[in-house]
């Protein structure tokens, strides 16, 4: 038998899913297929040809019975990964649909593989060799067609399996029903008659008699309480087939939706600005419109977008439709949730410290439609609301809306496809939007509307630049400068609260001798380790590799090892000695382990308890606090000379968010920006709180190069335990891309193979090409057509990854 045509299967899903439009970036473009999927049988190279040994034609007479078959297109999450057509068998017919899990024969394995049904169809089974869907696995599908499209669309786009981007659209929770138990109820038989009934002993007559007057089938529990009776004369009843059962899976009633919470912030409702109404206008306008459209709506920091969202949900909400929110992870807020739980009735909030089945448990309520508003972070995108009618995307320059594992999926570019596939709008909010964002607008592709201005007629903060290459700006010791110093003292003498932003965790973050010279680093990645003060341990941030930090250098003995770079926990340290009277609080990755303290922190900021609040972009993000007086950036720098095309562009947006978490009360704010590159065009925009100047300049940087959002970028990640042998794997990878680019006619720049920033990574030597086009398409296809049928040998432990549109290049 053949095995399917990858080409075949390939432009056929290209051209069902990814119209060839010739608009500049095809980032927003929808999938716009009813279609599902073409033909194909699973591979069965490895079998012996039954053709071989048996005539295995139909007869002609037999040729009209077979015409009528129902096959099933299944997916699956491992190699191969399909579709492949199986029949489905007549007990199935009825019940097999698109989005359940089935068990299916692959190969010669011996048990069902689990797949997943992306589509079903009449056929013949006449000149192909078919077999049976065995199993099926779920009472109902997981997801709806729209969904499933979605799954077909990811897949095809990010170039993952599509098993395995089911794999990330249902929570593995749902996928094992956790929370759930199994649960037999017994009813009457309905063959059993009254002559029957009389006949039976006492106490099973009255069993029989319980489930008739009750008329609702019942546990053998609650039989037995009811009848007074043992469990003895039901399991007798089971035995004769006079009553029947039935297994019903069912929620643990356990699990409660959590209280709604709130960090003391009071309620609000208030009448909106005029900037704010003509923005809810046009939104709504698009909402009633009917059509997929992308609306960005860049409101300053302080405008009061939030507001927005709430009203335009509410709007949707009266036609009886839900709404997605999507935030960053750590905007999820008990400020955040508040205000969307006072404000309507049934809001799910979904996170990262959710229990298996309380995750299970909101998503069956939003199944169910019980749910008006789900909030979460990128995941939030695949809620299988039914009536969805707005997806919002708050703080959408934000990079955790990018996935950076399997499927390395952007939420910004999957919400927007399913957004335009069920004609809702998509909704990007931001006071920084991405260069992607802004490009939609400057292209067509997406609507532009702009809140200038902040609330209440509030000035934006005054920022000042501290220019930390002059002595006397610096001051004389610590990471504190005199002027912030001296901010500080005034801000606490005025009772008002200050947040000092550094945006790197640990307390030093090299630890070096000063004799030999040696860098005490991660034995699997090459780089440095952060000294931790808490417990005296050194750990890499790349893979949590810890050690006790070493009290001599570990090469030469030299016993004065240095701690170098400034961490948080050092700050801290400084700030507790500099102002012992304030009460000081650090936010970071290593404070906030713990579910809840996030919540308590910020409670404790807004009463007041806390008047300086200390941490990494933690705290540069969405925090509205009227009290805040002084915002201090210890080192506004530290994101400025990464390697990647976007350092400027994220500079930006977090000296610009950090800024706008002041002058949000009635008493005003300041901003103070300690730099070594004041004039810096990312730095200079921010301090004048001028997007549009940082945008236009960057642009021009990015047209230089081709560079998103003006052309498509795609990476070739190669990971191996041996430097040569993922080198020469590397190498294999770009002749193929090279040849692929060339059989495409494609204009494709391919950069590398090269070592990228990070040249080790948990024990593994990585090498990364870059592709760019100025289409994504017409990178999409150079890689599928390269690597369609590349393997790397599996004793070699050398892995290949595809990152479409990353967003981190070390
Ligand atoms: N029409 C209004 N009148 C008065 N206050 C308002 C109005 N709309 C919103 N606010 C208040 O203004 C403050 C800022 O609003 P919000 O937090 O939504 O700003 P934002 O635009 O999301 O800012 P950021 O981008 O900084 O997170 C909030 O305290 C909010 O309650
Ligand atoms: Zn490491």
């Amino acid at each position: 038998m053949m095995k399917p045509s990858l080409d075949s299967v390939d432009s056929l899903l290209q051209d069902l899913l990814v119209p060839s439009s010739t608009s500049a970036n095809s980032i927003w473009l929808p999938p716009t297929s009813d279609h599902l999927l073409p033909d194909a049988s699973p591979p069965s190279d490895d079998e012996p040809e039954q053709a071989e040994l048996f005539e295995t034609d139909p007869p002609p007479w037999e040729l009209t019975v077979q015409e009528d078959v129902r096959l099933a297109s299944i997916v699956f999450a491992k190699s191969p990964h399909g579709p492949y057509d199986y029949r489905i068998p007549d007990h199935l017919r009825e019940e097999l649909k698109p989005g359940m899990r089935v068990g299916v024969p692959l190969g010669h394995r011996r048990k069902a593989t689990p797949g997943w049904c992306v589509g079903i169809k009449e056929g013949s089974s006449a000149h192909r060799k078919l077999r049976d869907v065995t199993e099926l696995y779920d009472e109902s599908p997981l997801c709806d067609a729209a969904l499933v499209r979605l799954v077909m669309w990811m897949s095809h786009y990010y170039q993952v399996p599509a098993g395995q981007v089911f794999d990330t659209l249902i929570p593995s929770s749902v996928r094992a029903a956790a929370g759930t138990r199994q649960t037999t109820y017994f009813s009457v038989s309905p063959d059993l008659t009254a002559e029957q009934i009389e006949k039976l002993p006492a106490k099973q007559k009255s069993v029989i008699e319980c489930l008739i007057v009750q008329k609702k089938p019942m546990t053998a529990a609650e039989l037995a309480v009811t009848a007074q009776c043992t469990e003895d004369p039901i399991r007798r009843l089971r035995k004769k087939e006079c009553i029947v059962p039935e297994v019903r899976r069912e929620m643990h009633t356990g699990i409660r939706i959590q209280a709604q919470t709130n960090d003391g912030e009071a309620k609000q409702d208030f009448t909106l600005t005029p900037q704010q109404t003509v923005a809810l206008e046009r939104i709504n306008a698009a909402i009633d419109g009917g059509r997929g459209r992308t609306l960005l709506l860049h409101g300053v920091t302080g405008s009061g977008k939030t507001e927005v969202y709430i009203k335009a949900i509410e709007h949707v909400v009266s036609q009886a439709g839900s709404a997605i929110v999507m935030v960053p992870e750590i905007s999820l807020t008990p400020q955040t949730r508040g205000r969307f739980e006072s404000r309507f009735d049934s809001v799910a909030v979904l996170h990262s410290q959710m229990s298996p089945s309380e995750r299970h448990f909101h998503w069956q309520r939003i199944r169910r439609g019980e749910v008006q508003v789900v909030i979460g972070p990128r995941s939030a995108v695949f809620a299988p609301l039914p009536n969805l009618g707005l997806i919002v995307l708050d703080e959408e320059h934000d990079t955790s809306f990018k996935q950076d594992t399997q499927p390395r999926y952007h939420a910004r570019k999957v919400a927007h496809a399913r957004a335009m596939a069920l004609g809702i709008p998509l909704l990007l909010g931001s006071a920084t939007p991405s260069m992607e964002a802004w490009h939609a607008t400057q292209s067509g592709h997406a609507e532009l509307i702009s809140m200038p201005d902040r609330v209440a007629n509030r000035p934006m903060p005054d920022v000042q630049l501290i220019d930390l290459r002059i002595r006397d700006e610096r001051g004389v010791s610590g990471a504190i400068s005199r002027p912030l110093h001296a901010a500080i003292e005034e801000t606490l003498r005025d009772q008002g609260q200050a947040i000092l932003l550094l945006n790197r965790r640990g307390f030093a973050t090299t630890i070096q001798c000063p004799s030999c010279g040696h860098v005490v680093a991660c034995p699997d990645c090459d780089m440095p380790l952060t000294h931790h003060r808490d417990g005296g341990k050194a750990m890499c941030h790349y893979c949590d590799y810890t050690i006790g930090t070493p009290p001599w250098c570990p090469a030469c003995r030299f016993d004065g090892i240095r701690y170098g770079g400034l961490g948080t926990q050092k700050l801290e340290v400084e700030a507790k000695s500099k102002f012992p009277d304030a009460k000081i609080a650090r936010m970071d990755s290593d404070t906030m382990k713990r579910p809840g303290s996030h919540q308590r922190v910020l409670s404790e900021f807004r009463s007041g308890e806390i008047n300086l609040l200390l941490g990494t972009q933690m705290i540069a993000k969405g925090l509205d606090f009227p009290n805040v007086l002084l915002v201090g950036v210890i080192n506004a720098d530290s994101a400025l000379h990464f390697p990647d095309f976007r350092a400027a562009e994220r500079t930006f947006q977090l000296v610009t968010q950090v800024a706008g978490r002041t002058g949000r009360g009635d008493r005003g704010g300041r901003v103070i920006v300690q730099t070594f590159s004041p004039e810096h065009p990312a730095i200079q925009a921010a301090s004048q709180h001028d997007y549009l100047k940082f945008v236009e300049g960057e642009m021009v940087n990015r047209r230089k190069f081709n560079y998103p959002p003006l052309g498509s970028v795609a990476r070739i990640i190669i990971r191996g335990p041996l430097e040569d042998k993922t080198e020469t794997v590397a190498d294999a990878i770009l002749a193929r891309l090279e040849s692929a680019r060339d059989l495409l006619n494609a204009e494709v720049r391919i950069l590398g193979p090269a070592p990228p920033p990070i040249v080790r990574l948990r024990g593994k030597y990585r090498f990364h090409l870059l592709l760019q086009a100025s289409e994504a398409a017409v990178v999409g296809e150079t890689i599928r057509r390269a690597l369609a049928d590349f393997k790397v040998d599996p004793k070699e432990d050398i892995e290949y990854l595809i990152d479409i549109d990353p967003m981190n290049l070390l």
